[in-house]
């Protein structure tokens, strides 16, 4: 097991979006979080790298307790100046590609030097082995100072993803990662998610069954805030 969540409810103003979700993740599986628009998701993906803190006017109870580099970290006590740790280690990626202004380079190591401290040299071969890791690198290569825009929507996805896995992340979070993608470009992402949880942990949001079905070692169906079913 990499993580146990307890008791937890989260509320924005007096809405109150998850209550009293309890579950476990278990370390490298895919867990895959079903449900109606609105019935908490993405709001249980944000929790899990205490991303839900960024709103005001959101109040999170309970528990998360995540092992991560061996030592259990329990997120409701862990104090702000460690939260750039929590979200290396928790990497999210979102729904619809987020790009940093600039080049396909400058995306990849902007964090790498800014967020994760690394020196220049350091972070160009993490920003190397997180594009091989995302599928990416044979076709950015000879490419790597043109602009991160240039990019179709599913290698920004994956652009995206490369971002995120050099962090070196240990749970990955993946809120509809192949919603805006035409078919082959989708399945091409599965493929990657299934590699990819022979090292990682992984928990996506998906709205479809079938994909569900091929992906998912844990399913969770999610209904009003609560899960309503999980194998
Ligand atoms: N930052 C926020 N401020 C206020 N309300 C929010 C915020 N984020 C989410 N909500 C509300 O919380 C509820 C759950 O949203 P969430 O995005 O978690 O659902 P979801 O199951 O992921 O939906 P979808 O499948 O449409 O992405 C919704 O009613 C949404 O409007």
């Amino acid at each position: 097991m990499i993580g146990e969540i307890d008791e937890l409810s989260v509320r924005f103003g007096s809405t109150e979006v998850l209550k009293r979700v309890s579950l476990t993740l278990q370390e490298r599986k895919v867990h895959v979080l079903s449900g109606p628009s609105g019935s908490g998701k993405t709001t249980f993906l944000r929790a899990l790298n205490r991303l839900n803190d960024s709103f005001g006017d959101c109040h999170t109870t309970g528990r998360i307790r995540l092992w991560l580099d061996d030592q259990p970290v329990q997120l409701e006590s862990l104090s702000q100046a460690r939260l750039p740790y929590l979200r290396q280690r928790v990497g999210m990626v979102f729904q619809h590609p987020q790009l940093l202004p600039g080049t396909i380079a400058d995306n990849l190591l902007l964090p790498l030097t800014v967020v994760a401290g690394l020196s220049r040299t350091r972070a160009r071969e993490r920003m190397e082995q997180g594009l091989v890791q995302a599928a990416l690198w044979p076709e950015v290569a000879g490419r790597l100072t043109a602009p991160a825009v240039s990019l179709s929507g599913g290698q920004q996805q994956r652009l995206c993803l490369a971002r995120t896995l050099a962090l070196k992340p240990q749970i990955l979070l993946l809120d509809e990662p192949t919603a805006s993608l035409d078919p082959e470009t989708a399945l091409q992402i599965e493929t990657l998610i299934t590699e990819l949880s022979r090292q990682l942990t992984i928990v996506m949001v998906s709205h479809s069954p079938e994909q569900a079905q091929r992906l998912g070692d844990h399913r969770l169906q999610f209904e009003r805030g609560r899960v309503v079913s999980g194998h």
